[in-house]
């Protein structure tokens, strides 16, 4: 059994316990990270109210989530809240850089970055942000795309031997994507992404998205903070703030395990799916199988690829058994 990453000796500590000053007791030794409890990170300041009501939350909620409005209330207005901090000051450093250089700069959108395994609920996390910013007083356009788009089609991912590396790093197209990237902060009023489809497991033929110069573009995907190949530039090299979703191993596998169940109430039995046959085995058959594709690719995707990245994360959201978050670990400036 693969260990958690957090368990990991030789990485560095994940949220611990905190102190009286929010300090936890592992973050003696001189750390580039804060690591903060949920309450300390929750606790009551001057913080906008949401606007979204329960019932918007729960439609935004993935399969399996627990996301509601005390969650809402306690971990992602705080962060949207420290996400304006950081959007400000981005626009106050461009105005003194205009001076500097002697002309003013134009704005380019602001870019997060969402990491996290298959499977930990980063959809979640992507759209909630996305709704709680742009329904917020600034009214900010939001922009989300998932990383998904730029997977390489089932065809060449077989003509490849990749159909059982789907979600590592050689199963994307990552020259697209990270130009998918430049352009969007180059300020070109519109830039396209190609769109996959869950249901169909694949790559939609022909369809795409199209992001017109929002103010702030979320970027959702396993591999977002995956160091580029040496003398490239990657897509984190193009965000603005960036935010890891982390778990235990094996509280994700159980995830997985539960929501492979549930689809199969649901999206399997969509004539369109290609899990379609799951939902007419047994439950333990399918179950057999759901352990396989975790054992075989998203374990050892998370363990080998993603976990690594953490480190590079701007702030780490780490979840508990019951999907809530329970502590957080932010760099330091
Ligand atoms: N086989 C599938 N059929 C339909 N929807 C799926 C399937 N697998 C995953 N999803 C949905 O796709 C979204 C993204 O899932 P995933 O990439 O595992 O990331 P995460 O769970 O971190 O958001 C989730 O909302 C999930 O419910
Ligand atoms: C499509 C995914 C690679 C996620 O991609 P992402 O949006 O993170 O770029 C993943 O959901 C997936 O399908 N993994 C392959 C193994 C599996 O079927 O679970």
């Amino acid at each position: 059994m693969a260990t958690s990453p957090s368990e990991h000796p030789r990485r560095p500590a994940t949220p611990g316990t905190p102190g009286p000053q929010g300090r936890s007791a592992r973050s003696a030794r001189p750390s580039p990270y804060v690591d903060l409890s949920r309450a300390d990170w929750s606790r009551p300041r001057d913080r906008s109210a949401s606007p979204l009501s329960a019932e918007q939350v729960e439609r935004l909620r993935g399969l399996g989530d627990v996301i509601d409005l005390t969650e809402v209330r306690d971990v992602y207005l705080p962060l949207c809240d420290l996400l304006r901090l950081h959007i400000d000051a981005a626009r106050q450093l461009r105005a003194r850089v205009g001076g500097f250089l002697g002309g003013p700069q134009p704005p380019t959108p602001f870019v997060v970055g969402i990491a996290g395994s298959v499977a930990v609920g980063k959809s979640t996390v992507a759209r909630l942000l996305r709704a709680l910013l742009a329904q917020g007083p600034e009214g900010y356009r939001v922009a989300l795309v998932p990383t998904d788009g730029f997977l390489l089609p089932n065809a060449e991912l077989e003509r490849r031997g990749l159909m059982r590396r789907k979600g590592f790093p050689e199963s994307y197209d990552r020259r697209a994507l990270t130009r998918f990237v430049a352009e969007v902060k180059s300020g070109r009023p519109e830039v396209s992404a190609p769109v996959y489809s869950h249901l169909v497991y694949d790559i939609v033929p022909g369809e795409r998205e199209t992001v017109e110069r929002p103010d702030i573009l979320i970027l959702e995907g396993l591999n977002v903070l995956q160091q580029p190949p040496p003398g490239r530039v990657g897509v984190a090299d193009y965000f603005d703030f960036s935010v890891y979703v982390d778990a235990r191993v094996g509280d994700i596998e159980s995830w997985y395990l539960e929501r492979f169940l549930a689809l199969r109430a649901t999206a399997f039995q969509d004539p369109l799916s290609y899990f379609r046959k799951y939902a007419e085995i047994s439950q333990e058959a399918a179950l057999d199988f759901a352990r396989n594709i975790w054992r075989e690719v998203n374990g050892p995707n998370l363990v080998d690829n993603i976990a690594p990245t953490r480190g590079r994360a701007s702030l780490v959201l780490r979840k508990g058994p019951d999907h809530t978050v329970q502590g957080l670990r932010l760099r330091k400036l």
